[in-house]
């Protein structure tokens, strides 16, 4: 295999072989990737400090010194953390008019001033540096649960390398697209530390109409009777109220996630045309429809579940009441007794579960940047 800096990707004399690709550092993300691309029909050239005690590499990966294993390839990815770069700068010469791809994260948002792209190409001049693959996460690579962070997210000054790590990430069966040149990598780098981005305005309109909800029953059905008539109704709280909240603001959500088509259909027909964009409010609004359906399912499920447990929880009761009755009866103590209460409020319990695991189901179908380290 020669090594011909200028030419993207190395075509490897194999035909069923795609072409080789080098990856520095043998790393939980170096080795994910790197069992990817051999899967993909790559060959792989692993560049360790230690290339002799390296375990757990994929099977059919060659591992070399880093200065070797740079030779066999013109992509390399630099699988190493940003503290590590240093190291490379005695390859400069080696990795000069090399691809350079950094797939580096950073554990808080805008945590340096330069993003690790831009000071890896700062440290090693001459080399092309293209962000990509830090939306994506060892363990999905691994496990090949792809399916909600599909995208590869990467930007670079140079197109040719931009274009030949598209290629890659292409044959990998994942979306690139395209976001600039090197000035994006501090966004890109931002992207895994923004939890859920998509959900923020969604949870505030849900949150906002399940407190505004509950505080006009509990208003109507325990203030109003405890100062009116002296009457204790807060019982109700727990189990009544939730369930007169739940379908409520099911159904308020639900409204909200029809209503936006009703205003973009009569824009357009008021401008008379499909093609003019949005004002910005409506375009948020529609953008989380999805977010917003989701909450008003969960929320109908919920009220499902309360439904069913409000009879079980009358039968408790009554059974409870009987018993004490057949105490005070017969003049003795059953010692189970409290064990019913316990069980009436073990469906309380139940139902909370069940909302859990719920937003569990949501989150795992989440169009995940957030799957990344
Ligand atoms: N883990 C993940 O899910 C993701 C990780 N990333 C990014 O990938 C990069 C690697 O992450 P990950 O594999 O998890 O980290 P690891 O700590 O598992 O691996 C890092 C590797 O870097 C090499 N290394 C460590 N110290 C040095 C050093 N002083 N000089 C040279 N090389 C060194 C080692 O390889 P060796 O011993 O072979 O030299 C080591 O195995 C990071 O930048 C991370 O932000 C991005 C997306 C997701
Ligand atoms: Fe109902």
């Amino acid at each position: 295999m020669d090594e011909y800096p200028n030419i993207p990707l190395q075509v490897h004399s194999d035909p069923t072989k795609r072409g080789t690709v080098c990856i520095f550092g043998t790393g939980d993300f170096g080795r994910s990737l790197g069992y990817k691309l051999l899967q993909c029909g790559y060959v792989v050239v692993f560049g360790s400090r230690n290339p002799n005690s390296s375990n757990l590499i994929p099977r059919g990966a060659e591992v070399l010194s880093h200065a070797e294993a740079a030779m066999k390839s013109s992509i390399i990815i630099i699988a190493i953390h940003r503290e590590h770069y240093d190291f490379l700068m005695p390859f400069s010469d080696i990795l000069k008019g090399k691809i350079l791809v950094d797939v580096s994260n950073n554990l808080k948002i805008n945590q340096y001033p330069k993003s690790n792209a831009e000071l890896l190409a700062s440290l090693v001049t001459g080399a092309k540096v293209v962000k990509a693959f830090n939306t994506v996460s060892a363990w999905a690579l691994q496990s090949g649960t792809l399916d909600a962070s599909r995208q590869v997210f990467l930007c670079g000054d140079e197109a040719k390398a931009k274009e030949a790590v598209m290629e890659i990430v292409r044959s990998l069966g994942l979306t690139p697209l395209d976001q600039g040149s090197l000035l994006a990598a501090k966004e890109i780098e931002n992207y895994p530390l923004q939890l859920f981005p998509l959900w923020r305005l969604p949870f505030y309109i849900c949150a906002g109409f399940t407190i505004l909800v509950f505080l006009y029953c509990l208003i109507f059905e325990v203030f109003h009777p405890l100062v009116t008539g002296k009457e204790d109704t807060s019982y109700l709280i727990m189990i009544s109220i939730a369930n007169r909240v739940f379908p409520i603001v099911s159904l308020i959500l639900l409204a909200l996630v029809y209503l936006p088509g009703i205003f973009a259909a009569i824009i357009q027909l008021y401008r008379g045309t499909k093609y003019s964009r949005f004002p910005d409010w409506l375009d948020k609004w529609m953008l989380c429809r999805k977010q917003l359906g989701l909450v008003a399912l969960a929320y109908a499920f919920l009220h499902a579940i309360y439904t069913l447990v409000m009879p079980i929880r009358y039968y408790v009761r009554w059974w409870v009441e009987y018993y004490i009755k057949a105490q005070i009866k017969s003049n003795t103590t059953y010692p189970f007794l409290n064990y019913y209460a316990w069980l009436s409020d073990s469906y309380v319990a139940l139902g909370i579960l069940g909302f859990f695991f719920y937003v569990l189901l949501g989150i795992t179908s989440l169009p995940s940047v957030s799957n990344a380290v």
